[in-house]
C-alpha cells in the first residue's frame, strides 16, 4: 500500500474487496482532485488544511476527506501529499451510533509522526464542523494506529468480541463550534418562524358576523394595523365579516394565505385545522382558551390539534395565547389581542404569559420602545421560546431580544442558543416562578436558572420593569467597554446617591467624579462637562442625575437641559443614562425615574459586556481520567473508584470501631491524626464536638478515641491531618429540567445561610470553572485576604473541571459533595465526599453516604 500511495495515482484495495481510487495531490490541487469509487455521493464534504504547524512546510498540503456519517461511506486522509489513512463508516460497531463522525480505521501509514499530527487535524477539521464527539474504531490487526490513538488522547470505551477496539477522542469543543453544529441543525425551523412572521396573507377562523366577541376583535385589529396583504375571513355562512369579503373555504379565497389566526371554541378546532392545511397555510396562531390549561380533556385536544396541524405541515403559536406582531413597515401584522401595533424597533419580545402580554405591551408603548416583533406562546404546545430565538438570531431587524418565562420547555437547547446569540445580540430575560397552569413543566429553580443563564451570557433580571429598563438600554445605547462610569448631575446628594448605586451594581465611579454642576449652572455649561465625561478614556459611561424641579416650578432650560443630554446620547460611543427629566428626554435616551433603577441597568448592562469581551470557553481536555475504570467503579457503586476514575483523590482515612485499631491505622495512615465519629453529618459534627484533632501520639489517639466512642459510638473515623486551608466547597447536582450543574462555595454557616453558591451546567469550559471559583461574594478569602498567602486557584479549577466531567459523563450520578475542600497556596485537599447514585426513573439512594 505504502508504493501505491508513493505513486500520482492509485487504486486502493480495501480489504472487504471494494477499490478507492486515489490521485495524489500537490499543494494548490483544488479539493475536487481526490477521486474516490462511485459511492462517494454529492454530498462530501471536503475539509481541506494548510498546516497550521511549523512542523510540516506549508506545502504539504493536509486534507481529510470525509462524507456525512449518516451515508456511512469510506473516507480518506491524506497528510503531507501522502495517504495517512483509509477507513470505512460502514462497518461500524452498536457504539457509534450518536456520534457525530465515526469511522473504522482499516489501513493507516506512518511516516514522518505524522500519526499525532493527523489526529491533530482531525480534531481541528471536526471542531470546525462544530462537531463534538468523535469515535473510532480501529481492526484489531492494527496495533501501530492503536498506539497513536491512544497517544494522542483517545480512549478506549470497549472492545468488541471480534477484537475491534473502539474508542473516543475528547474533543475540547468551542463555544463558537457548538454554535456552527447548532445553525446547522436548525436552520430550518427559523425559516418556519419567519413565514408565520411575515405571512402573505392572513386567514381568520372564528371572527362572528355580530362583530363582537374576540375573533372579531383580532379580526379588526389586523384590519386597521395595516397588514399589508390580504385578511380574509373565513365563516361557515356569512358572506362578509367585519367589513370583509369572507369565504367559507380558506381554499376558496383566491389569494396566497400563510397564516391562520384561530378564535373557533376548542370543539370546532379540528375541522378549522383540516381547512387550513387543505389550503396550504403554514401556521395557526391559536388564540382559543379551553386547551391544556383547562382540563384533561382540554390537553387532549391539544394533543389532537398539533398533531393534526403538523400532518398539515403547520407550526402552531399558542393554544391560548394573546397573538404574534411584526411591526416592519412591509409586513405590519398586529394578530394580537391587543388593539395597537407596537411602535416599530429593534426589540424581539417574547412572552410566555398572555395575561400579562397585553399589559406588557402597553408598558412598552408607554415607554416609547420600539419592537420588531412580539409573539406570545400561551401553552407553547408547538412553537416555544427557543424557535423564536433561532429566528431572531437570524433576524436583521432585531438586536435586543426580551423574554418573558415561565418554564423551560427544553433548557439544554436553551443554554445552546442563548451562549450563541448572546455573542452578538443580547437576550434579557425574567423568569417567573409561576408554573404555568395545565403545565407539568418544573416550575424554576433559582440556583438553576442562575447558571444557565450565567452560562449563557443571559441578562437576568427580576422583574418586568427592569425587563424594559435594560431592554431600552441595550436598544439604543452602545455597550460600555468597562464599568468605570462618570456620574455628572446639578445636586450633590443626588450624584452622592447615584454612586453608591452604581458600586452596589457592580460599577466603578470614575476617577474624578461624581461632578456636581451646582445648581444655577445652565444647560451649556452641563454639556460641557457631559462632553469631557464622553471623551475621557478613563470613562466607560455617563450616568446623568438631575434634581427634578420642585412640585409647580419649572426650570426654564429643562428642555435645553434635555436637548444637551441628547445630543451627548445620540452621538456619543459610550453609553448614557439618564435620571429625573424623564418626560423631557426623547425617546431613544434610556431615562430613568431614580439613581437607582438607571444604576441597576447600567450594571446588568456593563456585565453582560464583559462576557461578550471574553473568548468562548473550551473544555480541555484533563489527564488521568480512566473511563474504563469508571464504567467499573459505577457498576460496583464505587464512589471513591469513580472519583478516582476522574483524577478526584480524596485524602484516605479508615473507619475503625475500637481504640488498638485506631492506633493502627493512625500509624498506617502517618501521625499526626484527625478522629471522627463516624455517622455524623459534617455540620454536626462540628457543632457536637465529635472531631478530635491533631493528634500526634499513640496516646493521645487512644485518648481521643475513648471519649468520642463514649459520646458518639463506636465507629470512629481516623484520617492524617492534612494543612489547614480554605475551607470550600464543590457541589453537582442532577436538575431534572436542566440536567447536571455543578457548585461552588466556601464552606461554612455564613456562606450557608447566604446561599452564596456559584452555579454553571456542566461540563464546565475553562472560563466557566474560572468564574465559579470568583463568583461567590466570599471568594475574596481566597484571593489572599489581609495579608494571607492567595490559595492555588489552578488546583480549584482542575478540581471543577474534573467534577464538571465526571457529571457530565456519569449520569447515574445524582448528586455529589466535596465537603469541605481545604485550598491552600501549595494545592487542595478533599476530606470528605458524599455521592448518590440513582438509575433514570427511580429514585435517587436515600440518605448521603460517606465514601
Ligand atoms: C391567557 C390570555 O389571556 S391570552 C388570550 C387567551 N385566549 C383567550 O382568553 C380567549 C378566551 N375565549 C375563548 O376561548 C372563547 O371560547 C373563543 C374565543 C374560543 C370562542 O368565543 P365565542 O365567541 O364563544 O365563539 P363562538 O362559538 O360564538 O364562535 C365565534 C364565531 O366563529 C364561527 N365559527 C364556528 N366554527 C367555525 C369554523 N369552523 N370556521 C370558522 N368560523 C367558525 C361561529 O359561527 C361564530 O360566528 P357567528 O357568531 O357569526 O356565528
Amino acid at each position: 500500500m505504502t508504493e501505491n500511495a508513493a505513486k500520482r495515482s492509485a487504486d486502493v484495495l480495501l480489504s472487504d474487496g471494494t477499490t478507492v481510487h486515489v490521485r495524489q495531490i500537490e499543494p494548490g490541487d483544488a479539493p475536487a482532485i481526490v477521486e474516490t469509487h462511485a459511492r462517494f455521493s454529492e454530498r462530501t464534504r471536503y475539509l481541506r488544511y494548510f498546516s497550521p504547524y511549523p512542523r510540516i512546510p506549508e506545502r504539504d498540503l493536509q486534507r481529510f476527506v470525509t462524507v456525512d456519517h449518516r451515508d456511512r461511506e469510506a473516507f480518506v486522509v491524506e497528510v503531507g501529499g501522502r495517504i495517512a489513512a483509509i477507513g470505512r463508516y460502514d462497518r461500524l460497531g452498536p457504539d457509534a451510533g450518536d456520534a457525530e463522525v465515526a469511522f473504522v480505521v482499516e489501513d493507516a501509514y506512518q511516516g514522518r509522526g505524522i500519526g499525532p499530527l493527523l489526529m491533530e487535524h482531525l480534531a481541528a477539521a471536526a471542531r470546525d464542523a462544530g462537531i463534538t464527539r468523535f469515535v473510532a474504531e480501529v481492526l484489531p490487526a492494527n496495533a501501530t494506529m492503536l498506539r497513536v490513538f491512544s497517544d494522542f488522547g483517545y480512549e478506549v470505551e470497549r472492545k468488541y468480541a471480534d477484537g475491534v477496539v473502539h474508542l473516543a477522542f475528547p474533543i475540547a469543543p468551542t463555544e463558537s463550534s457548538l454554535e456552527v453544529q447548532w445553525r446547522r441543525e436548525h436552520r430550518t425551523e427559523a425559516r418556519s418562524i419567519a413565514r408565520l412572521l411575515a405571512p402573505r396573507g392572513v386567514a381568520v377562523y372564528g371572527a362572528s358576523s355580530s362583530g363582537h366577541g374576540v375573533g372579531a376583535a383580532v379580526l379588526g385589529h389586523l384590519r386597521d394595523g395595516g397588514f399589508a396583504g390580504p385578511v380574509v375571513p373565513v365563516h361557515p355562512s356569512a358572506p362578509r365579516v367585519g367589513g370583509l369579503a369572507a369565504v367559507s373555504r380558506a381554499s376558496d379565497a383566491g389569494v396566497p394565505l400563510d397564516l391562520g389566526i384561530v378564535t373557533v371554541p376548542p370543539e370546532k378546532i379540528d375541522e378549522v385545522v383540516d381547512d387550513a392545511a387543505r389550503a396550504g397555510l403554514h401556521a395557526l396562531v391559536v388564540v382559543s382558551a379551553g386547551f391544556a390549561e383547562a382540563d384533561k380533556a382540554g390537553a387532549a385536544a391539544q394533543a389532537e390539534l398539533i398533531r393534526r396541524a403538523h400532518a398539515g405541515g403547520m407550526r402552531v403559536v399558542g393554544p391560548n395565547c394573546l397573538g404574534i406582531a411584526n411591526t416592519d413597515p412591509a409586513v405590519r401584522l398586529n394578530a394580537t389581542l391587543a388593539p395597537r401595533l407596537p411602535a416599530p424597533g429593534r426589540i424581539g419580545f417574547f412572552s410566555q404569559s398572555g395575561a400579562l402580554g397585553v399589559a406588557l405591551l402597553a408598558e412598552a408603548d408607554r415607554r416609547g420602545l420600539g419592537l420588531s416583533t412580539f409573539v406570545s406562546a400561551g401553552n407553547r404546545a408547538d412553537v416555544s421560546g427557543n424557535d423564536l430565538l433561532q429566528y431572531w438570531r437570524d433576524d436583521p431587524g432585531t438586536d435586543v431580544i426580551l423574554l418573558y418565562l415561565e418554564s423551560f420547555g427544553n433548557p439544554r437547547k436553551f443554554a445552546r442558543l442563548a451562549r450563541g446569540i448572546g455573542r452578538s445580540k443580547p437576550i434579557v430575560a425574567v423568569a417567573s416562578p409561576v408554573r404555568p397552569p395545565g403545565s407539568t413543566e418544573r416550575g424554576l429553580d433559582p440556583a438553576s436558572v442562575g447558571a444557565l443563564f450565567a452560562r449563557s451570557g443571559v441578562v437576568r433580571v427580576d422583574t418586568v420593569g427592569e425587563l424594559f429598563d435594560v431592554g431600552a438600554l441595550l436598544a439604543t445605547q452602545p455597550l460600555p467597554g468597562g464599568r468605570n462610569v462618570a456620574i455628572v448631575g446639578n445636586s450633590p446628594a443626588l450624584t452622592t446617591l447615584a454612586g453608591a448605586a452604581c458600586v452596589a451594581n457592580g460599577l466603578v465611579v470614575a476617577d474624578g467624579y461624581p461632578r456636581d454642576v451646582g445648581p444655577v449652572a445652565g444647560a451649556h455649561e452641563f454639556g460641557d462637562r457631559l462632553a469631557e465625561a464622553s471623551a475621557d478614556p478613563g470613562v466607560d459611561a455617563l450616568a446623568v442625575v438631575l434634581a427634578p424641579p420642585l412640585p409647580g416650578q419649572l426650570r426654564a432650560d429643562d428642555n435645553d437641559f434635555a436637548a444637551t443630554i441628547a445630543g451627548v446620547a445620540l452621538t456619543g460611543d459610550k453609553p448614557v443614562v439618564v435620571t429625573s427629566l424623564v418626560d423631557r428626554v426623547p425617546p431613544g435616551i434610556p431615562a430613568y425615574p431614580s439613581v437607582e433603577e438607571a444604576a441597576r441597568a447600567l450594571g446588568r448592562v456593563a456585565h453582560y459586556a464583559q462576557w461578550r469581551r471574553q473568548p468562548p470557553g473550551t473544555v480541555p481536555p484533563l489527564s488521568g481520567v480512566d473511563l474504563e475504570a469508571a464504567r467499573r467503579a459505577t457498576t460496583h457503586d464505587d464512589r471513591e473508584g469513580l472519583l478516582a476514575a476522574y483524577g478526584i483523590r480524596l485524602v484516605p482515612d479508615a473507619l475503625v470501631d475500637s481504640a488498638p485499631e485506631a492506633v493502627e491505622a493512625a500509624h498506617r495512615l502517618g501521625l499526626p491524626v484527625a478522629l471522627k465519629a463516624a455517622g455524623l453529618s459534617l455540620r454536626h459534627r462540628i457543632d457536637l464536638g465529635a472531631v478530635r484533632l491533631d493528634l500526634r501520639a499513640e496516646e493521645a489517639v487512644r485518648v481521643a478515641y475513648r471519649e468520642l466512642a463514649e459520646s458518639f459510638g463506636p465507629q470512629v473515623l481516623v484520617q492524617p491531618m492534612v494543612p489547614a486551608g480554605v475551607p470550600c466547597v464543590v457541589e453537582m447536582m442532577e436538575d431534572p429540567a436542566f440536567g447536571p450543574v455543578v457548585g461552588f462555595g466556601l464552606a461554612g454557616v455564613a456562606t450557608e445561610l447566604l446561599g452564596d453558591r456559584a452555579w454553571r451546567p456542566a461540563p464546565l469550559s475553562d472560563r466557566a470553572a474560572a468564574a465559579l471559583v470568583d463568583e461567590p461574594r466570599a471568594a475574596p478569602l481566597l484571593r489572599g485576604y489581609r495579608g494571607a498567602e492567595p490559595v492555588d486557584r489552578a488546583a480549584l479549577v482542575d478540581l471543577l473541571l474534573r467534577v464538571g466531567r465526571l457529571a457530565d459523563e456519569q449520569p447515574r450520578v445524582r448528586s455529589l459533595s466535596l465537603h469541605p475542600v481545604l485550598a491552600r497556596p501549595d494545592g487542595l485537599s478533599v476530606l470528605h465526599a458524599t455521592m448518590t447514585f440513582g438509575d433514570s426513573g427511580t429514585r435517587p439512594d436515600t440518605g448521603p453516604r460517606h465514601i
